[in-house]
Order: structure tokens, then C-alpha cells, then sequence
């Protein structure tokens, strides 16, 4: 029988990697700052985060735990491909894994990355990522001495890995708006009300702020499929050349898309926020849903650069200065999926500092993690990309009605910055029957 995955004979989870110990913490830092504009002095700041764990980030805990809840739901589903994890930013690398996979003799591989959202940091960097990876198979290489051209050339020279492969990868679309993220996500959201209420701060008193990771403002304005607000007019860019020369454009088969439904990395947040709080509201009791109020955190880059506001900590300096402040304040880092350095250090350390210096009770939601609906919403998504390549007509579905999101990336999908062709970078080709 074939496996309910197939054309697909691998599985891999893109994430962005961290430090496993002491000695990673600045080789890491390197990793993850290349070329991004990010001052040393903000390299310093974050290195301190992760040493104040001992060089541990917790990141790679929680990727094995979404791996192994991902390997027993396909198992239990009947799929018996392998599942593999593979980061942009340490061990494993994308290129590691790939070749581990091809070793393994698979050709055909289908990627969700442990972003929810789309964005050029959460899309199609991870595709430049694979893009990388897919050139060092090709010649022959497992990758191992990590990212960037000297070490490319060294793993090539080196020749440590096995002989040249073709591979193919395809990648889901982001996962913000089904129903696990939803599910999970008032879940949380509602245990955290109830950690104040033991407090004494009653559902009524608490103030909601969702929040996610900032990114600078050029960034937002491309995170859609058409180019966002950076491209003139329609879906697709016409000034857009394809990224992989010689590529046809790409067509969805068996969905009906309609990109002028997609929408920019804040609009998404925005989404699933408007479904989230009703649904809070009926959970909670609460005669209206909560404020929508969306804050950001883990803001980098120089700082005359623009990146999305209102950063958590002003926030919530801002709402204890009010005339009447809320009884309490509770996070939901809507944003990420994992506890992983952002939400333990900005968000359980430096922000419930803030809270804590301004007397204001603090209670974190917890991030959507292993919960059974997400998990069941990841398989979801990776059989509908799987019945998409099939050629199957799937009709995507989205908790937020302004969805779905493509399921096959259109070539403009998510730049680093609205209007600046210049930076595209080359991202991964589709497979034949998607294009
Ligand atoms: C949108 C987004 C997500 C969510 C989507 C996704 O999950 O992918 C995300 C996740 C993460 N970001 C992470 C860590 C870092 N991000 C950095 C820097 C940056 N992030 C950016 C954006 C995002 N980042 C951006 C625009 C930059 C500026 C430089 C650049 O343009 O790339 C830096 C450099 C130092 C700094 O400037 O903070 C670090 C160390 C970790 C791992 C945490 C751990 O170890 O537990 C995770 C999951
Ligand atoms: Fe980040």
C-alpha cells in the first residue's frame, strides 16, 4: 500500500536552530547574525541570554518533542516515511539533515518549518536555506562544516559526506490559521486567565496581549505572497523574475487561489487574533472579548532601523500608566509555537520584570507546543501538500476566513523588504507536477 504521504518519501522539519552548549554560544551568534545587519552589541546582549542558561537554547528540546509528537501522529496515520529535523542556524544544519535523508534513499522530500506565520524570516529564508542544501548535495557533500561560501567550498573540498544526489523539496504552507493553532492557543490563553483568578484578579480585570517576534518594517511590508504592499498591483509581480532560472511560474493544482486573499506577517497575527478573542470570550464568561492588542518582542538590528511596535515592555509600562490599569496582564506569545529563547528569556524574564516593577500581576500563556489539535493540524497540512502534488483537489481550509494561504509558494512570496527586488535571493524549485 502506498504511504498516505506519497509522492513524498521524507518528512522535514525546518527550524532555526540554537546553542547546545557554551562553546556553540558565539559560533551560533555568528551563524545567525551573517550578513542580517544585526551590531555587535546587540550579538553581545543575546549571547548573555543563552549563557545565562548555561549555553543551552531550549529550543532543540522542544523540536525533539514536536518531532516525536509529529513521528507517532503519521505513524498512527499509517506513514512510515522518516521524519527528519534540520536548522538554518546550528546541528543539525538543513544541508545535515538532507543528506542523512538522501542517505536514507530519499528523493522527494516535504518541509513545514516551526514558523506559523509567513514572513521572509519564517518562508523564504528557510527556502534559500534549502536552496543551499539541495546545491551541496548535488556536488556531493554533507554540509557539516555548517553555513556560508568558505564553508561550503570546505565541505566541498573535504568531500566528508556521500556521492552527488538530485533531491526535491517541498514546503507546506504556514500553519497560523488551522485549527490546532486555534484550539491551542485559547487553551493556553484561558489556563493563564485562570493563574491569575487564583491570584484574586478576576477574567473581567485582566488585559490580553498577544504577542510575537518584531521584524523590521520593510520585512512586514513584503511578507506577502504578492510581494505584500511593496508590489504595484495583482498577485504575482510581473518585474518579479522567477528565482530558479528557466522555472515556469507556479500554478496550484486543484485550488482555486485567490492570492488577493493573502496577507502581510501583521495581517496573519491579526487573523487569527479576531477568531481568538470571541472564542475567549465564550471560554472565559466575559460579556465582550478582550482588547485586540498585539505587541512584539525580540527586537533586533541598529537601532535606527524600524521594526514593528509597540515592544512588550512598552506596552506594558503603557497600561500601568493609564488612568484606570488593568487588574492584571496576561502574555500570549501567539507568535511562536515553542518555549524556546524569546518567550523564556523576554517574556518570562524581562517582561514579567516589568510587570513585576510596576506591581501589575503577570501571567504567561503558554506557546501552543505538543498540544494534541496542533499536532493533528501539522499532519493535516502535510497530507493536503502531499494531495497536492498527487494533483488532487484539496480545498485548503483557515480558521481566520481570510485564508487559506497558498499552498504551493508563488515566486514572490514573502521578500525580505516590500519593493527591493535586488535582495531576492535564489529559493528552491517545485517539483514538476506543481508547476
Ligand atoms: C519572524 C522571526 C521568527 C519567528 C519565525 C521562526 O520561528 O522562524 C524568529 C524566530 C527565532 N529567532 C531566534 C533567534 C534569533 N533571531 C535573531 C534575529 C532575528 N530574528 C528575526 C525574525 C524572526 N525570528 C529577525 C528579522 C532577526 C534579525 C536578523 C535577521 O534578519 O535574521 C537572532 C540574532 C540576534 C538578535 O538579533 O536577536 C537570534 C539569536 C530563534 C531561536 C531561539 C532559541 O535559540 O531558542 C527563533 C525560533
Ligand atoms: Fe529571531
Amino acid at each position: 500500500m502506498s504511504d498516505p504521504l506519497a509522492p513524498y518519501d521524507a518528512v522535514l522539519l525546518l527550524s532555526y536552530g540554537g546553542p547546545q552548549g557554551p562553546d556553540d554560544v558565539l559560533p551560533f551568534m555568528r551563524n545567525a547574525t551573517a550578513g542580517r545587519g544585526v551590531p555587535d552589541s546587540r550579538l553581545a546582549e543575546v549571547s548573555v541570554h543563552y549563557r545565562r542558561f548555561g549555553g543551552v537554547s531550549p529550543i532543540n528540546a522542544r523540536n525533539a518533542e514536536l518531532l516525536g509528537a509529529l513521528r507517532a501522529e503519521l505513524a498512527a496515520r499509517g506513514s512510515r516515511l522518516p521524519v527528519a529535523i534540520g536548522n538554518r542556524n546550528w546541528h543539525p544544519f538543513v544541508s545535515e539533515a538532507l543528506r542523512g535523508l538522501a542517505d536514507a534513499g530519499a528523493r522527494r522530500v516535504l518541509a513545514m518549518t516551526t514558523a506559523a506565520y509567513g514572513s521572509y524570516s519564517g518562508c523564504r529564508q528557510y527556502r534559500e536555506d534549502l536552496a543551499g542544501a539541495l546545491d551541496l548535495l548535488a556536488v556531493g557533500s554533507d554540509g557539516a562544516t555548517g553555513r556560508g561560501p568558505e564553508a561550503d567550498a570546505a565541505a566541498r573540498v573535504g568531500g566528508a559526506g556521500g556521492g552527488p544526489v538530485e533531491m526535491v523539496v517541498d514546503k507546506t504552507r504556514p500553519f497560523y490559521n488551522t485549527p490546532g493553532m486555534l484550539r491551542a492557543s485559547a487553551d493556553a490563553i484561558v489556563a493563564a486567565y485562570d493563574e491569575l483568578a487564583a491570584q484574586g484578579v478576576p477574567a473581567e480585570a485582566v488585559h490580553l496581549i498577544l504577542v510575537t517576534h518584531s521584524i523590521p518594517v520593510p520585512m512586514e511590508r513584503g511578507s506577502a505572497p504578492g510581494g505584500g504592499l511593496g508590489a504595484e498591483s495583482g498577485a504575482f509581480d510581473p518585474r518579479c523574475p522567477p528565482s530558479v532560472p528557466g522555472s515556469p511560474p507556479v500554478r496550484e493544482p486543484g485550488v482555486a487561489a485567490d492570492l488577493s486573499t493573502e496577507i502581510s506577517y501583521v495581517e496573519q497575527h491579526l487573523g487569527l487574533a479576531r477568531v481568538l478573542l470571541p472564542v475567549l470570550a465564550q471560554r472565559l464568561g466575559l460579556d465582550s472579548p478582550p482588547d485586540l492588542d498585539l505587541a512584539y518582542c525580540s527586537r533586533s538590528g541598529p537601532p535606527q532601523a524600524r521594526w514593528l511596535e509597540p515592544d512588550i515592555n512598552d506596552r506594558i509600562a503603557a497600561l500601568a500608566a493609564a488612568p484606570e490599569p488593568p487588574g492584571g496582564i496576561v502574555v500570549a506569545p501567539i507568535g511562536f509555537i515553542a518555549d524556546h529563547m524569546e518567550v523564556v528569556f523576554d517574556l518570562d524574564i524581562e517582561a514579567r520584570e516589568t510587570a513585576e516593577a510596576l506591581a501589575m500581576p503577570y501571567a504567561r500563556a503558554a506557546t501552543a507546543g505538543t498540544h494534541p489539535a496542533l499536532v493533528t493540524s501539522l499532519a493535516d497540512l502535510l497530507a493536503e501538500r502531499a494531495a497536492v502534488a498527487r494533483g488532487e483537489s484539496v480545498v485548503p481550509t483557515s480558521t481566520t476566513g481570510a485564508g487559506p494561504f497558498h499552498t504551493v509558494c508563488p515566486d514572490s512570496c514573502c521578500r525580505p523588504s516590500g519593493g527591493d527586488h535586488a535582495r531576492d535571493h535564489r529559493i528552491t524549485r517545485h517539483s514538476e507536477e506543481d508547476s
